[in-house]
């Protein structure tokens, strides 16, 4: 039988590449890995990509096995999801991947100015009922910026057509640099390796026959950013009323 969650958080806390700093105790802990998570925990100078909003982290690990050459930190709330992910690279024995467990409406806290190369956000809540808790809002991108490079990049995989239209609405308004970007990844002959890699929320929506869509962007530094106004079609296989979140819970 598997483990239940009180196991998996017995397992996380001694996991020595899980940190966890819900915003219930951030106050209290100082994190002092801010600034130095090359020094002090990858011990090399190699570029740092998050997943953000990881739930089993598949991006975080399954890049991690495919780029030696780069660092990767999948942050979530959810333990027991991230449980499975982090179990996975320390079983591995893999030295470049780590997990934070944090609200990400406090992600910059625990980074410096230009310490994060690349971001992936991978089936993030569309939140379409209030931008402030969308993960490809201003309101994140203003975040972002505080510790991701000049022109960093931001991938955006997604099976919600509003998350998509609204992300889209965000880059134009704000004329931020799209690299690649399509509405149907597994009909458009463009799917890679690192495309290819699925998640467990994207396995579901596939096997309920939805298009997966994939974009990204870089994020420049310049200018204030300005939120689209825009009237976007809401997802009608989501609950509108389902997307109840609060930024700050600190749940499991
Ligand atoms: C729809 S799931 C996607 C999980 C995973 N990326 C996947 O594709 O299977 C969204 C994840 O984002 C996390 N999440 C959403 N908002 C968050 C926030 N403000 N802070 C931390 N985690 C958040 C949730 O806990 C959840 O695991």
């Amino acid at each position: 039988m598997g483990k239940g969650k009180l196991e998996k958080f017995a397992d996380m806390r001694d996991y020595p590449h899980v940190f966890e700093y819900p915003y219930s105790v951030v106050d209290n802990v100082p994190f002092e890995m801010k600034g130095n998570w090359n020094r002090d925990f990858f011990k090399n100078d190699n570029p740092i990509v998050l997943e953000l909003g990881c739930g089993r982290g598949e991006y975080t690990v399954g890049l991690g096995r495919m780029y030696s050459d780069k660092n990767f930190i999948g942050v979530d709330i959810k333990g027991a999801r991230m449980w499975t992910g982090a179990t996975d690279a320390l079983k591995a024995g893999m030295k470049n991947v780590a997990f934070l467990r944090t609200n990400i409406e406090i992600i910059e806290r625990f980074f410096a100015p230009g310490e994060v190369s690349e971001i992936w956000l991978t089936f993030s809540d569309p939140q379409m009922k209030k931008a402030t808790k969308r993960l490809t809002s201003t309101y994140f991108m203003n975040r972002y910026r505080k510790f991701l490079k000049p022109d960093g990049l931001i991938h955006l995989k997604t099976d919600s057509n509003f998350m998509f239209t609204y992300t889209r609405y965000m880059v134009e308004e704000n004329r931020l640099p799209v690299e690649f970007l399509t509405e149907d990844l597994y009909h458009s002959g463009l799917v890679d390796d690192i495309l290819g890699i699925r998640t467990y929320y994207e396995q579901q929506w596939l096997d309920r026959g939805l298009n997966i869509k994939y974009m990204k962007f870089r994020l420049s530094q310049e200018g204030e950013l300005r939120e689209p106004d825009v009237e976007i079609e809401l997802d009608e296989y989501r609950s509108y009323n389902r997307s109840k979140r609060s930024g700050l819970q600190t749940s499991k």
